[in-house]
């Protein structure tokens, strides 16, 4: 039987976070709301990334807790040019590290992990692509691949950083239909985004500045003319 959201899929109190000799997120009160999706949006470094790091578990909290629903591993898609062109990987092979978490490195994938990446492959339509090098691939195919290895994972919280940045509107499309699609079947899905009518369709929104959350609730409420100004206008004089 479903609950009825809002129950939280993750709940962060007072979190602190950054890295080794530079504090970013600052003492954060935040819920991510479960089976929807949150839009993560603020301006250049105001630790959006960091945010979705320390969700991934991939950034430890320096201080404050994390209390996350489940015990599941979060699927985590990092910004496609975080990716090295160099990475002798082809496009099924990204796919195929998202089972890794379940198998482990060195153990043979099953017919059952096969399965699901070629599933991945046909609902990120790159199964064309499988044998092809990820690194000669166009931003737009490679941010697909990177969206399939995290749906290979079959996470119940799905992290996307910047998912849609830079895309044209056919692949901006493909990737916010698999998300919708995830949303319905009971996945949890937070993407961090510049892009703000991705924002304004989420069911919630986190809006950051200098590391700090300073509005939080319906994009309807977070996302208006004033907050945006404020927090930009902040950014442009700082
Ligand atoms: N690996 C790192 N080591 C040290 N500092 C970092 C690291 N990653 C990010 N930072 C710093 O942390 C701050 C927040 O960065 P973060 O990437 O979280 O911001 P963001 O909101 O995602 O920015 P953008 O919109 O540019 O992607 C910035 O000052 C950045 O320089």
């Amino acid at each position: 039987m479903s609950v009825t959201p809002p129950f939280h899929q993750v709940t962060l109190s007072a979190v602190s976070a950054g890295y080794p000799g530079r504090p970013v997120l600052v003492g954060l009160d935040a819920r991510i709301p479960a089976q929807l999706t949150t839009a993560v949006v603020g301006p250049n470094g105001s630790g959006k990334s960091t945010l979705l790091g320390v969700l991934a578990g991939v950034v430890p909290a320096t201080a404050g807790t994390l209390a996350h629903r489940n015990e599941s591993r979060p699927a985590f898609v990092v910004q496609r040019s975080a990716i090295s062109d160099s990475f002798p990987l082809t496009v099924r092979d990204t796919v195929a590290m998202g089972r890794w978490a379940r198998r482990g490195i060195w153990k043979r994938l099953t017919p059952q992990d096969r399965s699901v990446v070629d599933a991945c492959l046909e609902r990120l339509g790159i199964a064309d692509l499988a044998a092809r090098q990820l690194g000669e691939l166009s931003g737009g195919q490679r941010q697909r691949a990177l969206v399939a290895q995290g749906l290979a994972q079959e996470s119940d919280l799905l992290l996307l950083d910047e998912p849609t940045t830079g895309l044209d509107a056919t692949a901006q499309r493909a990737i916010t239909e698999v998300l919708d699609e995830v949303t319905n079947n009971g996945v949890t899905v937070v993407q961090a985004t510049h892009d703000l009518a991705a924002a304004r369709r989420a069911d919630h929104c986190l809006l950051l500045h200098d590391g700090r959350i300073v509005h939080e609730g319906s994009p309807d409420t977070v996302l208006t003319n004033e907050a945006l100004a404020r927090v930009w206008q902040f950014t442009d004089s700082a």
